[in-house]
């Protein structure tokens, strides 16, 4: 480097940015939201206001390629089907969480499955995730059993902990990526573009997250509103 200029970081290869929206489904308190939030600031933050719903903006590179991932981490799923199927609506790919620690939100993963074949067709990239790893001996849902019903499912699978490691989570974020790209180029799927999804209205409240982001990265939230907006 010549004296006096300063390094500029250049990445091989980047072409234009792609946009992928990833929806983030599961049942109350398995840990959607502490994912984003891992996600998009590297931090764990122990507490969130569990009526959350939200949508995360991260710039990244993945294997070189710059994306914009724009995360819906939605309030927990014992709601009817009718919404929810308008959250899937809106994703390009999907995360379905379960916690190992609670059975009842593994027995819930089929139901969402269900819901995203049924809206947006069965080669939709889905990755199953098994959060709190770290509370293995509260465990009740074996590994095992998490990568049969992945099986069965046909999507993939992995197991983390969001407490206590951010290079889990984040290789979750990029496997989905891979998955839209590598889907993209032998399929007809579309994603990222503008028309394969419906526009989002901000709703006005939600302060913690909103300034968490803003004080350590400099990122912006919107507040998704699921009325009318999606027929
Ligand atoms: N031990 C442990 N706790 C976790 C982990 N991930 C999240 N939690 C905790 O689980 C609780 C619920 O996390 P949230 O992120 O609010 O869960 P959620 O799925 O968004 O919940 P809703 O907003 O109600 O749908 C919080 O107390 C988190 O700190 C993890 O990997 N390990």
């Amino acid at each position: 480097m010549a004296a006096g200029r300063s390094p500029v970081c250049v990445r091989k290869n980047s072409g234009p940015t792609r946009t992928i929206k990833v929806v983030v489904l599961g049942q109350s308190g398995v840990g959607k939201t502490a994912m984003a939030v891992r996600f998009v600031t590297k931090r764990f933050i122990g507490d969130y206001d569990p009526t959350l719903e939200a949508i995360y903006h991260h710039l990244t590179f993945v294997d070189d390629d710059p994306v914009q991932f724009e995360v819906l981490d939605t309030a927990g799923q014992e709601e009817n089907s009718l919404a929810l199927e308008q959250k899937i609506r809106w994703g390009d790919a999907f995360l379905i969480v379960y916690s190992i620690n609670d059975i009842c939100s593994f027995d819930e993963v089929m139901r969402i499955k269900f819901l995203i074949n049924h809206t947006k067709g069965p080669n939709t990239p889905v990755t199953l995730v098994a959060n709190k790893r770290d509370l293995e001996l509260d465990r009740m849902v074996a590994r095992l059993d998490g990568e049969k019903m992945a099986d069965t499912l046909g999507c993939g699978f992995s197991e983390i902990t969001t407490k206590e490691s951010y290079i889990e989570v984040a290789r979750v974020f990029e496997g989905l990526y891979g998955k839209c790209k590598e889907l993209s180029s032998t399929k007809d799927i579309r994603w990222g573009s503008p028309k394969s999804s419906p526009k989002l209205s901000p709703r006005p409240h939600i302060r913690r997250v909103k300034n968490l982001l803003k004080s350590t990265t400099g990122k912006h939230l919107d507040v998704p509103s699921f009325g009318t907006n999606f027929c």
